[in-house]
């Protein structure tokens, strides 16, 4: 039985194990109407700080340990070191102290999270934070930088699933649609914090550096510029889309453009990390995979608790197959759920080492020398966290499938049509899917969640392309090219006419199909010269829609 001050430091005002069963629901039900305004004078952090002030002790702990005790036995160290590998150079792993937490029940812990989601209550307004004690649980809130990332949209593809896989049950987690526009922001506010609080601590980090493919240098210079901390970032030079590399250099990091791949710039931030007083924020450093696990544990809350069957990540270096793979497990060994989904990860063929070594059975890991790719962000051959992937996978009877070219791009101007507007890597995500419903793996009523790792808006230079059927040896099958036509009316009336005429033969096919539905196409027509291609913006919208209504008879 816990001890009295146990269960008074913790979020809800009463003694048992079970909120719901001893009134705890009650109590947060006036937690939630009753809360007062905080005094003008205070803002969010004073407010926690005050709150926080009447806790009595800390009751959940976590620390460093080898990744599946592969180090010498009993060796750990706290978060507060700085450390990013065991003593025999393998991964480390956070441990968090299970015990503790499981002396509170599945339900209380549900209970719990969802009570916090929505909020502007310092930090847990925040989707990783509001999970803090299965996160970082003894970082004091003061501490924390966070933009209030996380709680991103889990989209119903209805239409794309519908229309192109025959599936009613799929969904797409936005990951991507957060404050750098990716799901590294989850990891980063996390590790940022961290640093924050060592250098309170006064421990030696002047700065905090990474190697990048795009994604996590964006994520690291906005977080490391909120809280004033210096960024270095490590990028391969021309191998990043031009959106990413902007967002370091506007968020004032020092960045060092480098005449190599992700590979080469991956080491050489491990060889100046170890020399420098400089924070290692690649994902090598387990602390970033605390923070990106609450995604997998969101996507259980945003269902009610309920498990998908699949779950479909885009890989490259590999942490993130592992942060869902943790995140779904501590929601089963503590009781929220009673199983965790497949797991599926899903690379680029130009840079697909986990693929080979899956489809070798498991036999020998290769890296390999990846190969430019238009899922740039997972450009990466050899990839630091290959252990915990296959880990996470063999755990969970996971699969790995790979994306040509063609195929993630084709799958990406295909979810784009049906309203989405994903970047490549969800283009990878969506061809594994292809893949495996049409070898049956995947059934058409699974439960499904395709990760969508960032924002489409980051890669338009790949979409611009693609559209303009301006690739080599590529079809572009699903290209929209816009039409250019002369600034007179009877040109104008031409296009239109022949556009309406395909497009009603198609809606009428479409409604002999499908009994019927509102469709809606739509024509944008712009000033010559500044087609959105040229960089301009639209100066007229046309609509047309066209409602099929189902025959009658
Ligand atoms: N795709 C990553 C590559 C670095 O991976 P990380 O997991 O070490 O952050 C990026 O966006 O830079």
């Amino acid at each position: 039985m816990a001890s009295t001050a146990l269960f008074q430091s913790l979020p809800f005002p009463h003694k048992s194990r079970n909120p719901s069963k001893a009134g705890g629901q009650a109590a947060l039900r006036v937690r939630a109407s009753g809360k007062q305004r905080r005094p003008a004078e205070e803002n969010i952090r004073d407010e926690a700080r005050r709150l926080k002030a009447r806790e009595e002790q800390q009751v959940f702990s976590a620390k460093y340990v080898p990744f599946k005790g592969e180090g010498s036995s009993g060796e750990w160290y706290s978060l507060d070191e700085i450390v990013y590998r065991s003593q025999s150079g393998g991964l480390l792993d956070v441990e968090h102290d299970l015990g503790a937490l499981k002396r509170f029940d599945g339900e209380y812990w549900r209970s719990l999270f969802d009570s916090r989601v929505g909020k502007t209550t310092w930090p847990y307004g925040s989707g990783v934070w509001s999970k803090k004690e299965w996160v970082l649980p003894e970082i004091h809130d003061d501490d924390i930088v966070s933009a209030f990332e996380g709680n991103s949209n889990l989209f119903w593809a209805e239409r794309f699933g519908k229309h192109f896989l025959g599936m009613n049950d799929l969904w797409v987690k936005h990951c991507g649609i957060s404050h750098t526009g990716s799901f590294k922001d989850l990891g980063m506010t996390v590790l940022v914090s961290q640093v924050n609080r060592l250098r309170k601590m006064n421990r030696p980090v002047v700065g905090v550096g990474c190697a990048s493919t795009g994604d996590t240098s964006a994520a690291l210079s906005a977080y490391c510029a909120s809280a004033g901390i210096p960024s270095i970032v490590f990028l391969p030079a021309n191998r990043i889309s031009l959106a990413q590399l902007v967002q370091p250099i506007a968020n004032g990091a020092f960045v060092l453009s480098i005449d190599t791949d992700f590979d080469g710039c991956m080491q050489l931030i491990r060889e100046v990390t170890a020399e420098l007083p400089i924070y290692l924020a690649n994902s090598l450093n387990s602390l970033r995979l605390e923070g990106q696990k609450t995604a997998a544990i969101e996507i259980l809350q945003q269902f009610d608790w309920q498990v998908p069957d699949w779950v479909i990540v885009p890989g490259g270096n590999l942490g993130n197959i592992y942060a869902f793979y943790k995140g779904f497990k501590m929601c089963q060994d503590l009781g929220l759920v009673d199983k965790i989904p497949r797991l599926v990860c899903a690379q680029a063929a130009n840079a697909d080492p986990l693929y080979l070594y899956f489809k070798s059975g498991w036999k020998e890991f290769r890296p390999v020398k990846s190969t430019t790719t238009f899922a740039s962000a997972i450009q990466i051959g050899d990839p630091v966290s290959i252990d915990r992937a296959v880990h996470a996978l063999k755990s969970c009877d996971g699969i790995v499938e790979e994306a040509t070219e063609e195929e993630l791009m084709d799958a990406m101007a295909q979810a784009d049509s049906t309203g989405m507007f994903i970047c490549p890597h969800t283009g990878v995500a969506l061809t594994a899917l292809f893949k495996l419903r049409n070898t049956g793996v995947i059934k058409p009523t699974d439960r499904t969640v395709v990760v969508s790792t960032a924002h489409g808006l980051k890669f338009t230079q790949s979409k611009i392309d693609y559209h303009s059927r301006n690739i080599k040896d590529m079809a572009c099958r699903f290209a929209n090219p816009p039409m250019q036509v002369k600034a007179d009316f009877g040109s104008v009336m031409d296009v239109l006419k022949t556009y309406l005429q395909k497009s009603s033969e198609k809606d009428g096919v479409k409604s002999r199909k499908h009994k019927g539905g509102l469709s809606i196409d739509c024509t944008v027509i712009f000033p010559l010269g500044t087609m959105p291609f040229g960089g301009a913006i639209a100066s007229a919208l046309w609509a047309n829609l066209v409602l099929s209504k189902p025959k009658k008879g």
